[in-house]
């Protein structure tokens, strides 16, 4: 290296360690702060919740609307996702059960929304993890519900309708399945490829075009198949990375989903309802009679307060009473003047209403 380049190299690498000083001393006032935000609290209420989803989104939206770059938004909001996760950590660390096991994309999600310092366990079912949340013996769940190529989650809807939990926040995850071998595996013998039923749907192209004569075996999730291609020699796993990551597999085709936009949205479940952040989403189930025009009069009112739906989906009733039951997923907060009023209306036309919740919209 010329003595020029050299020079250059040193200043340059003195102004990164004087800058490294001032974040750590920023960050840890920053701690600071958030320890005395835990004392008003507890002040306030004894029985707080320290996790503030509405607050926590404000934060990241902030950041990014006020980034410059070179690192982009998404990238930024990600390292202060992370601050943040630490400095709740000492207020109290948040624990959240997922559906698992370990190296699910639901596990991911988790991480996405909690941060690394969250205290995440994995558990069978979704029926467990309302559970878990339902008992106190977690404070946070987080379950799938709907896949942009494969469709809704029905399990997760269904267990809402008998379940007194509420939806308090939503995570959206870019899926990218791979397909992963172990160091035994004859790659030119692969004759079958285990993975989850949804993953099998989401890559069935892909598949049919350079595997058509593999056995296909669904098994319950992809670190299941993961796992099960570490002892076969003639088998494959379609798998996303932590759950390849998790058995050390090794990648021989990447992204190999049908849809390049394949992502799916998790809820995030609780015991409370989130205040407003400024920018929601409310999520209901309604019960309509067995009528002609029901489904008209259901959406009227959302049309004339001009309420943006952004989902809509019907399920079978489970109980006489309920004849139509309908998931609807709208824009803003049960609390803003306009959704109340319209609320209002629907109730009195519904034969039931819910309110699963109002939530920050998913920031990252
Ligand atoms: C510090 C607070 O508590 C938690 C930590 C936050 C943070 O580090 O910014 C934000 C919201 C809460 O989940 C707060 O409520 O302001």
């Amino acid at each position: 290296m010329s003595s020029d380049a050299s020079a250059r190299l040193d200043a340059l690498r003195e102004r990164i360690d004087q800058l490294d000083c001032d974040i750590l001393h920023l960050i840890s006032e920053r701690a600071q702060c958030a320890q005395e935000v835990a004392e008003v609290k507890l002040a306030e209420d004894p029985a707080t919740l320290f996790y503030r989803p509405e607050r926590e989104a404000q934060v990241l939206r902030r950041i990014m609307a006020m980034n410059k770059g070179p690192l982009s938004d998404e990238e930024m909001a990600r390292l202060f996702r992370e601050v943040m996760s630490a400095c709740l950590a000492l207020e109290q660390p948040v624990k959240v059960a997922y559906l698992g096991p370990e190296g699910t994309f639901t596990q991911q999600a988790a991480l996405k929304h909690f941060g690394e310092s969250a205290v995440s366990l994995p558990m069978a079912a979704i029926d467990e993890v309302f559970r878990e949340v339902e008992a106190g013996a977690v404070h946070y769940g987080v379950v799938p519900v709907e896949n942009s190529t494969e469709g809704v989650v029905n399990h997760t809807l269904d267990t809402f309708l008998e379940s007194s939990i509420h939806i308090c926040g939503e995570v959206v995850l870019r899926i990218h399945h791979h397909l992963l071998v172990g160091e035994n595996t004859r790659r030119d013998k692969i004759s079958r490829i285990y993975s989850h039923p949804q993953s099998f749907a989401q890559c069935r192209k892909w598949l049919d075009a350079h595997y058509p004569h593999a056995e296909r075996v669904a098994v319950a999730s992809n670190a299941e198949a993961s796992r099960l291609v570490k002892t076969e020699w003639h088998s494959a796993a379609i798998a996303g990375d932590m759950a390849g990551k998790l058995y050390g597999l090794e990648v021989i085709a990447d992204k190999v989903e049908d849809r390049p936009d394949n992502s799916t949205r998790f809820l995030i479940i609780g015991n409370r309802d989130a205040p407003l952040s400024g920018s929601d989403k409310t999520s209901l189930v309604v019960a309509m009679r067995n009528q002609p025009g029901a489904l008209h009069d259901l959406l009227e009112p959302f049309h004339r307060h001009q309420i943006d739906m952004t989902r809509l989906e019907t399920r079978p009733s489970r109980s006489g009473v309920w004849n139509y039951v309908f998931f609807i997923d709208f824009v803003g907060h049960h609390e803003e003047p306009r959704v109340a009023a319209m609320l209002d209306e629907v109730r009195l036309r519904a034969a039931d209403l819910k309110v699963l919740g109002s939530y920050p919209q998913g920031v990252l």
